[in-house]
């Protein structure tokens, strides 16, 4: 089975993110770019990113109207990203045009409810209820939009794995027992998602800002 941890490589220096992923590429799956990355360094950094070899998640997460997202998608066509994301809050028209521009061999999947948020936040945003209950009614909307999966954390994985069988579902908000957990609300252990049915396991800071990132990157590997 193929190592289904994507290293989130959330750092500001092209130079140090290329270090960072050269070292740790044995013990992960793929890696992840998101707002901070794209925003620094663009398609380059991401042709920079890719000569490494290992797949690539542009985590962009989309949220606009439905021609704009659109045409964001075909944008990024060319950087042949293996799965991106948009936003499933923005409604069912959006990712239904999100999933028809994307490229074949990319896999959309729509975050439902940050990691990062509890049911206080939730409800300050003006949405009542759990977390779980909102993060099932996204991930329905996204499966009837056409998208090939969602982000959830893994308190939900296993509920959304339930109601969508061949769901492709991404886990961020993951922290080995016992590690703090920055500003994650939302936290499982990398073994505990995949135990749930994650597809993919999203680790940034753990690995990232470890003072051994390889070493970090090889301890969850051995978790799982
Ligand atoms: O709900 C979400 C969606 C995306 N993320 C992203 O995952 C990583 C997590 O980083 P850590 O350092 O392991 O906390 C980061 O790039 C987020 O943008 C998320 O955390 N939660």
């Amino acid at each position: 089975m193929s190592n289904p941890v994507y290293l989130a490589l959330d750092l500001p220096r092209l130079d140090e993110a290329k270090a960072l992923a050269n070292r740790v590429k044995a013990h992960v799956g793929g890696i992840k770019l998101g707002l901070e990355f794209f925003c620094a360094h663009g398609h380059h950094g991401v042709h920079e990113i890719a000569r490494i070899g290992l797949p690539i998640f542009l985590d962009l997460k989309f949220h606009d109207i439905p021609n704009t997202v659109a045409g964001a998608m075909q944008a990024i066509h060319v950087l042949e990203p293996a799965i991106v994301t948009v936003h499933a809050s923005g409604g069912r028209a959006m990712m239904e045009d999100a999933k028809a521009a994307a490229g074949n061999g990319t896999k959309v999947v729509a975050v439902t409810m940050l990691t990062s948020l509890d049911e206080r936040d939730l409800a300050r945003t003006g949405v009542m209820g759990n977390a779980h209950d909102q993060v099932l009614r996204l991930a329905e909307l996204a499966h009837i939009a056409g998208l090939d999966g969602v982000v959830c954390s893994g308190h939900e994985v296993k509920s959304v794995h339930g109601q969508w069988k061949d769901g492709f579902f991404v886990v961020p908000g993951l922290r080995l027992a016992g590690h703090g957990v920055g500003d994650q609300k939302r936290v499982v252990t990398p073994r505990q998602a995949r135990d749930d049915g994650a597809s993919v396991l999203v680790v940034g800071r753990p690995i990232s800002r470890a003072d051994d990132p390889v070493e970090a990157a090889r301890n969850i590997e051995a978790t799982l």
